[in-house]
């Protein structure tokens, strides 16, 4: 085990450690109901102090009952009045007692619904206003998986340890001031044998603590094996290749290896809090010893005996719910110090843009633009020059991994340029109002999203403002060629898509395909089309057929196609060959033909295979 690897920012091995997020946490549920917290304020504020106020009639009752009792000696005479009444109040504190308890525990079950869904509100609508490139990264997007998963259980897991460490603060504030008047010693016995338990719990959560976050890239491992091993869609491959026993196999390394560590620390931890437990029960007896022989000297009444012992032992008790609370604390926080630095990354600012550019209809114009991915080595893009008027199209083409699918990242702003840049209408895309800029463009991307809806929505997706219009489903199905398969579906546009879901019809690829394609036709005011291989599930000629179509309905349009088949490629007006992050050939197909380079090759070889 390396526990040197976590950050020592969190890692506080000062006993004061475990309180680190409680604040915040508070600060939650303030935001969360405020009602709601003050009345777990009070309720914790008397939960605590009415454990005192029992002990003490505890105490009047046995006096009056010790004075009834001399009394009866001498007169025969029933002298129960006095302590009937203090019976009575103690039957109303365990009324008010149990009330507060209740009223704790309903609070707290009402506030788990609603702080579950506050905290996941934040986590999401955090996730909306972040880059593309944070959620491509690993450790964050660990994060931010970790921070979901938990969320409607840790915050709250927190608030109730910190108020039930407030409540049994309380009630031991209270047992002092009672204990002091017995002896200031007694008081130091009490803490003293609370003393070593307390300091080994907060050590022991600290080493569970630390482990907890280093094992955090074992549990991601583990997570993804169950995906693999679960999840429908990876569950055909891991068969066919019969994976499943060797992912079993490391599962099971992973636990064995994570629980050798989980095992030895338990094991430690609870011999010590056995050891440390005896000092604990000696001091009690002590007191116990000495609080009787100061009873038969008559230093104190019967009644005071009474009083005392029961708050030595719930002062002990107290204790250690305290040491409970504490133990989990320490995850707790880890939890949420994870939900917050998820929630304080920083994202971009997003300034007020410009509506339009200088230069209307000068379409886009890379200007030099190179591009790296953060953390890579070597520039995906490197000097890219490129004018795409509008009315036109422009068809890219190159090996895997050329940088097609990066440039059309670069020009949707998911990504921006790490050298020169990118023109819309002369203003550079880092200057456009974000909205207004998104609204232009209209991207199918080849891992394009098969939403779990029904097919009009995952038609309707492609524009936000018509996502429920049924007579612009039908245009842009229409325009996808998508309307064929989905007038043979039982609930034709209400048909619900998918696995996970009732009732759900699964489509081939092709068919998805089109559905993408009725996405991009329903987004009717972009005037920036780009299809970055959606088709590539369909046969040369359907491809080549939608592709002229395309062209067709989007003629005053900028089109921007990314294909590996030249009898669709030729269609578009201009076409450009990359190759390793550059622009190696331009121009028409006949162009190109003509400069018997790398595209002339390409072609030939593609041609032969149809022939
Ligand atoms: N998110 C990413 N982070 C780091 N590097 C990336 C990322 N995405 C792509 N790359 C790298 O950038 C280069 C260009 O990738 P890109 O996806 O643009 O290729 P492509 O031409 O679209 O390929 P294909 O034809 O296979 O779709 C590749 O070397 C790839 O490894």
């Amino acid at each position: 085990m390396k526990p040197a690897a976590a950050p020592k920012n969190i890692v506080d091995k000062n006993m004061l450690g475990v309180f680190r997020y409680s604040r915040r946490a508070i600060e939650l549920v303030w935001q969360t109901s405020p009602a709601l917290t003050i009345g777990l304020a009070i309720a914790t504020l008397i939960a605590g102090t009415v454990p005192a106020a029992m002990a003490y009639v505890g105490q009047l009752i046995v006096d009056a009952v010790v004075a009834a009792m001399a009394m009866y000696q001498q007169d025969q005479i029933l002298h129960y009045q006095t302590a009937l009444n203090y019976v009575v109040v103690e039957g109303i504190l365990v009324l008010i007692i149990a009330a507060a308890q209740r009223s704790i525990t309903a609070q707290q079950a009402i506030l788990q619904g609603l702080l579950g869904h506050k905290v996941n509100m934040l986590i999401l609508e955090k996730a909306q206003t972040l880059t593309l490139s944070h959620f491509e990264n690993s450790e964050f997007y660990d994060k931010l998986v970790r921070a979901r998963r938990e969320a409607s259980s840790r915050p709250l897991a927190l608030v109730k340890k910190t108020f039930a460490l407030i409540q049994n603060a309380i009630s031991l504030t209270s047992f002092a001031i009672l204990l002091w008047q017995f002896s200031p010693w007694a008081l130091g016995l009490l803490v003293l044998g609370a003393l070593p338990a307390f300091v080994a719990e907060a050590k022991f959560s600290g080493d569970a603590f630390i482990m907890f976050r280093w094992r955090s890239p074992e549990v991601r491992q583990q997570n993804y094996l169950e995906t693999l091993l679960s999840r429908e869609d990876n569950i055909k491959e891991v068969r066919l290749y019969q994976l499943g026993e060797r992912f079993l196999q490391r599962y099971t390394e992973i636990f064995l290896k994570l629980f050798k560590e989980s095992k030895r620390l338990i094991l430690r931890r609870e011999s010590w809090g056995f050891t440390l437990g005896i000092i604990s029960t000696l001091v009690f007896y002590g007191a116990y010893g000495w609080i009787v022989s100061d009873t038969i000297i008559g230093a104190i009444t019967l009644g005071q005996m009474t009083m005392y012992l029961l708050l030595f032992k719930q002062g002990q008790g107290s204790v250690s719910a305290s040491l409970t609370s504490i133990s989990g604390m320490y995850e707790d926080n880890l939890y949420l110090s994870n939900l917050y630095e998820y929630l304080e990354q920083e994202t971009p600012s997003s300034q007020q843009g410009l509506l339009v550019g200088p230069k209307p209809n000068d379409g886009i114009r890379f200007e030099n633009v190179s591009f790296q991915y953060p953390g890579s080595t070597k520039p995906a893009l490197s000097a890219i020059n490129l004018h795409i008027r509008p009315g036109h199209s422009l068809a890219i083409v190159g090996e895997n991994g050329s940088g097609k699918t990066t440039l059309i990242k670069l020009l949707t702003r998911l990504y921006n340029p790490t050298e020169g840049r990118i023109l819309l209408d002369g203003l550079d895309l880092l200057e456009w109002d974000e909205t207004t800029l998104l609204k232009r463009v209209g991207v199918i991307f080849q891992d394009f999203v098969r939403y779990q809806f029904i097919v009009g929505e995952n038609i309707g997706a492609g524009d936000n403002d018509r996502f429920n219009d049924l007579t612009g489903w039908q245009k842009a199905a229409e325009l996808g060629k998508a309307t064929d398969f989905i007038d043979q579906l039982e609930s034709g546009y209400h048909t619900q898509l998918g696995r996970w879901f009732k009732d759900g019809q699964e489509l081939s690829g092709g068919q998805w395909q089109k559905i993408a394609l009725a996405r991009a036709f329903m987004r009717k005011e972009a005037d920036i089309l780009v299809l970055d291989e959606p088709t590539a599930a369909m046969d040369a000629q359907a491809e080549a057929s939608i592709f002229q179509h395309f062209q067709q309905h989007t003629k005053d349009k900028m089109a921007i196609l990314i294909s590996h088949r030249f009898s669709t490629v030729r269609l578009a007006h201009e076409i450009i060959v990359m190759g390793q992050g550059q622009i190696k050939e331009r121009g028409t197909h006949d162009a190109l033909l003509a400069q018997q380079g790398q595209y002339a090759h390409l072609f030939s070889l593609q041609a032969q295979g149809y022939r």
